[in-house]
């Protein structure tokens, strides 16, 4: 694959479909418009601080990928549960005021997450680069680099810094886009996470070649209102065929044993579960709870 050039970044900025802004100089609507205008400058200024090729030999010569896909496929109690450390989000504001990334991790652990999910984002999520590196470090389940990506340069940096996956956000992204960046995940021996939160996104994703693993995100991405309908009207409108062709994950707004199983009915593998954890004062008490088969 390509990896664009910095003078190219400009024209790329404008070029993002879905949800990026078309008109650079207009300012940006809902939320994820918003998102998208900080990360197209915050990208600029990533090239700017350290040149891609140094980023590249980074990701090159970082320890081995975990097999993120491989642990959510062979978990041992259906569905696996991808548990998220994040200390913020738009909608909710801080969830948890102590907040120490490495503990939070381990007590995922501890309490049987299979994989985890360290969001990134600093303006919007209060995560950071340096959390998915100190995770890394310290617990040896594979991670999730849970970032707004539409660069490459992201996707090296991710792995850098101990990524073992990387979410890929269809809304943001197009369709040769999902298929590059994908390939350049795959290139680095890591598991992509194609997210979708409509038909229409997932009608573009199951055209694409090579996609694994999908993301369905009961979370309304332009005001936030989760429903886990989402989940159920996407997958009812999937072929038992083109089902099984892919693992498939629900994320966000899942509270409780039996939004889990409901999910998991309507033919979710695996879980992507935040805020309900974070927020609990015994995190690993709450993953086992959540988790737990019931008798
Ligand atoms: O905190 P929740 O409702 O359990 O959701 C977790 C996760 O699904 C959510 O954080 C998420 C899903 N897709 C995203 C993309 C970017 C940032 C965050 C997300």
């Amino acid at each position: 694959m390509q990896v664009r050039r910095q003078s190219e970044f400009a024209e790329f900025a404008n070029s993002t479909k879905g949800y990026a802004i078309a008109n650079p100089n207009e300012p940006p609507q809902n939320i994820l418009e918003k998102i998208i205008w900080h990360k197209q400058r915050e990208v600029a200024q990533m090239y700017a601080n350290l040149p891609l090729a140094t980023v590249q030999a980074m990701a090159i010569a970082a320890p081995a990928t975990r097999d993120f896909y491989g642990s959510l496929q062979n978990a041992p109690n259906p569905p696996a549960l991808i548990a998220e450390v994040k200390k913020a989000s738009p909608s909710k504001g801080i969830l948890r005021e102590e907040f120490d990334p490495v503990a939070i991790a381990q007590a995922y652990a501890r309490g049987g997450a299979n994989c985890l999910s360290i969001l990134t984002d600093a303006q919007f999520f209060q995560g950071s680069f340096a959390n998915l590196q100190l995770v890394r470090q310290a617990v040896d389940l594979p991670l999730l680099c849970k970032e707004f990506i539409i660069d490459p340069y992201q996707i090296y940096w991710g792995r850098s810094h101990g990524a073992d996956a990387v979410l890929l956000i269809a809304a943001i992204l197009t369709d040769t886009d999902l298929s590059e960046f994908q390939a350049l995940i795959h290139q680095l021996n890591m598991t992509a996470l194609i997210e979708v939160h409509t038909q229409q996104e997932l009608s573009r994703v199951l055209q694409i070649a090579d996609v694994r693993l999908i993301g369905i995100n009961n979370r309304n991405l332009e005001n936030f209102g989760v429903d886990l309908a989402q989940t159920q009207n996407l997958m009812m409108s999937l072929s038992p065929d083109i089902h099984q062709q892919y693992l498939w994950v629900s994320e966000s707004g899942i509270y409780n044993r039996q939004d889990l199983d409901f999910v998991q009915q309507c033919g979710a593998s695996a879980v992507l579960v935040g805020e309900s954890l974070i927020k609990q004062p015994n995190i690993e008490l709450a993953v086992q709870r959540l988790t737990i088969a019931r008798p």
